[in-house]
């Protein structure tokens, strides 16, 4: 058996056929996904976080590349969260530096890295959308870039009848696979059409990075299955992508590279294949293969 088949086989993907980074894989090499666009490149460096009782990890260096998905491997409670929201810009790392292109952005005007962070999207672990229907959900993000003068012409449109959805959105509902249950208000959506409005209100602003916490934990295969074909859809269009998995199989299934988190660093960061047949650390082997009970 070659080792995509392998990979494909222990995946259990319930007959999806290759896997979300084969696809991606050939269709780069057949020029059918050249990345539209340079991204930007949003990176970790020397960064150490904590909560008040010690650091949570230190001088960690990663680095999210346009257009490759990068898998956030470790342990519960290890940081994956901790280390994509700094990533995010949500708040200032305690020590090291978060950067985009090469900028620090905690040295930017907040006007600039509002800027920043409106290229970054974040999909939470926790269910998070608003109340309202699956549509309004995937439009926020460009809601919220409208001029007041186009958000009260989009009210008095929707107050007579129109169809307000933004075609980004529409089409960012479309890669979920949500196009049909558009305009089902939130609260009726099972936990995996949720999980994939949030990734489609994450992706309609069309972002250069997009950061994923677990964002299928809990899904069954299929729902599963769509999140990892938007991931690898967002990757073909230049968006970096970074993914926090306990899902060792899924990490492998979709990302170029893994990250391992362990013990307040990174232990390991490579090529995914490499990482799981032949990582360097010896820590690295034992946590693919889950010898490491935590
Ligand atoms: N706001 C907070 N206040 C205090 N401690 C926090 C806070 N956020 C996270 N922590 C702690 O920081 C550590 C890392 O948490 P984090 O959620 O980043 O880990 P994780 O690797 O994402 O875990 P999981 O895989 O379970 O989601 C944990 O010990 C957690 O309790």
């Amino acid at each position: 058996m070659t080792d995509a088949g392998r990979v494909r086989s222990d995946a259990g993907d319930g007959g999806r056929g290759a896997s979300a980074r084969d696809g991606r894989d050939e269709g780069r090499r057949n020029g059918e996904h050249a990345p539209e666009r340079e991204g930007t490149r949003l990176a970790a460096e020397g960064v150490t976080h904590g909560f008040g009782e010690g650091p949570v990890f230190e001088s960690v260096d990663l680095t999210v590349e346009p257009g490759e998905v990068l898998a956030v491997v470790g342990p519960s409670g290890t940081g994956k969260t901790t280390l994509l929201r700094l990533l995010a810009c949500f708040h200032p790392p305690e020590e090291g530096v978060v950067s985009a292109d090469g900028t620090d952005v905690w040295s930017l005007s907040e006007a600039d890295r509002l800027a920043v962070r409106r290229r970054v999207g974040m999909v939470f672990q926790v269910r998070s959308l608003f109340s309202t229907t699956a549509a309004e959900n995937a439009a926020y993000g460009l809601r919220v870039r409208e001029s007041w003068t186009d958000r009260l012409r989009t009210a008095a449109r929707r107050a007579l009848g129109f169809e307000t959805t933004p075609k980004a959105a529409r089409e960012a509902l479309s890669t979920v696979g949500m196009t049909d249950k558009a305009h089902r208000h939130a609260s009726s959506l099972s936990g995996g059409e949720a999980q994939r409005v949030a990734i489609a209100r994450a992706l309609a602003p069309d972002p250069d990075v997009l950061l994923l916490d677990e964002p299928t934990s809990n899904l069954d295969p299929r729902n599963t299955a769509l999140v990892e074909e938007a991931v690898e859809a967002a990757s073909a269009r230049g968006i970096g992508v970074a993914i926090a998995t306990h899902d060792m199989q899924q990490a492998r299934r979709v990302s170029d590279r893994t990250a391992l988190l362990l013990d307040g660093s990174i232990v390991e960061c490579g090529p995914t294949e490499r990482v799981f047949e032949s990582p360097d650390d010896e820590r690295t082997r034992k946590f693919v293969a889950g010898e490491l009970v935590y």
